[in-house]
């Protein structure tokens, strides 16, 4: 029987627990330090045991994953340095940044066991158990940050185990996945924490801005909902990568202050074509850091009772609508209704669905 414990069964150790257990041969141990969610854990049955002892958790475990916040990862691995652990256990976490826990574990003597940085590359704005989902990782990127003392072996077996939540694994050195992630995750999710702000200060005097909000606003600022400890702690943690980021953004803001102060337009529209161009060039990849819904418009005549029709037979077909919006519509010209899924499998099963009576395109 292979046992994995799992400290801080939230979203992330919560997911990855419920990838596992349906993995045969395999215990999955959840630890809390608080009694009320080791009963949580095994109410909802994302776990087969729930313990609030460290040293039951970790002991004989072949895989321990530290899933906390990442101010909790160094003191985690310091109290897992003290035990005797399985020899060849391997230990791992999904900290959002891997310079420091990777650094510190490189310090630490873990007796026999090997540790190897992990960072499920796929989430969401809610967090808890609550919010864990068996394919969360699904096609999503899952870096591990082995070191060169890693053994090939040990690094093999982690692979293997995370082949259970067919997420693409791929290895990046520690300080280089802080500055990319910082870029591509860290900076947007400040972006959007500082719009919603500046909106809502102007709301408190105007509250005609959140009723005018609601679409394109809401969509674009979704990660500014995310936990604000799981966040402050990522941010404090890479905070040399985050204040060189914020200088760079500073001068893409002042450089369009400038394109504004001097009415520069084919500035203005030199920056939209480039960034157009670039982010053509993305890969088109389903899952990204920054999830997006799985998109598909469909014409629909302007007539009463269009919509219903349409979230009935998705309905009835248990197909799960995440958002729905009328992109355009008059009386002269058909209008376009645009359907968010979550899940692409959902979105696959409407689009052969609606593809009998209507013109939809992705
Ligand atoms: N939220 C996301 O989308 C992603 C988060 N991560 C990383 O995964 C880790 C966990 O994040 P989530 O699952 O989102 O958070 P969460 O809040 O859903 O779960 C955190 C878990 O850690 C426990 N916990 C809270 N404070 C603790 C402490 N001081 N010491 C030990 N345990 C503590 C909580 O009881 C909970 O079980 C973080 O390190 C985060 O950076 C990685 C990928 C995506
Ligand atoms: O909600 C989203 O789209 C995210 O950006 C989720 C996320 C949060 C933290 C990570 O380290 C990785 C992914």
């Amino acid at each position: 029987m292979t046992k994995i414990a799992i400290f801080g069964v939230g979203l992330i150790g919560g997911s990855l627990a419920l990838s596992f257990k349906s993995k045969p041969g395999v215990t999955v141990i959840g630890h809390s330090n608080n009694p009320a969610s080791v009963e949580k854990y095994m109410k909802r049955e994302v776990v087969d045991y729930a313990t609030t002892s460290f040293d039951e958790a970790a002991e004989g475990a072949d895989f321990i994953f530290l899933c906390g916040p990442v101010s909790s990862l160094e003191p985690y691995l310091e109290k897992l340095s003290k035990l005797t652990l399985k020899p060849g256990c391997i230990v791992t976490d999904v900290g959002s940044t891997k310079a420091s826990v990777s650094a510190c574990a490189e310090r630490l003597n873990l007796g026999g066991a090997v540790f190897i940085g992990g960072h499920p590359m796929a989430g969401k704005e809610k967090s808890g158990v609550e919010a864990a989902t068996s394919h969360l990782f699904e096609n999503a990127f899952y870096v591990l940050t082995p070191s060169e003392g890693t053994p090939q072996e040990a690094y093999d077996r982690l692979a293997e185990l995370l082949e259970w939540t067919r997420a693409h694994l791929i290895k990046v050195e520690p300080k280089h996945h802080d500055e990319i992630v910082g870029a591509i995750s860290h900076l947007p999710h400040i972006i959007a924490v500082a719009l919603v702000n500046q909106v809502a200060k102007y709301n408190e005097a105007d509250e005609l801005y959140s009723d005018l909000a609601a679409g394109g606003f809401r969509d674009i600022t979704r990660i500014a909902s995310s936990d604000p400890i799981i966040w402050r702690d990522i941010l404090i943690n890479n905070k040399e990568v985050m204040l060189r980021l914020l200088q760079d953004w500073n001068r893409e803001v002042a450089s369009f202050v400038r394109l504004l102060e001097t009415g520069d337009a084919e500035g203005i529209e030199r920056e939209f074509a480039s960034a157009n161009r670039f982010r053509g060039s993305l890969p088109e990849r389903r899952k990204g850091v920054i999830h997006s819904f799985y998109d598909i418009y469909v014409d629909v005549p302007d007539h009463p009772g269009i919509i219903g029709q349409i979230t009935t037979l998705l309905g009835n077909h248990r197909v799960n609508l995440s958002n729905i919006q009328i992109i355009e519509s008059r009386e002269d010209i058909p209008g376009v209704l645009r359907l968010s899924f979550k899940e692409e499998h959902h979105m696959d099963k409407a689009l052969e669905l609606l593809k009998k009576d209507y013109a939809v395109h992705v």
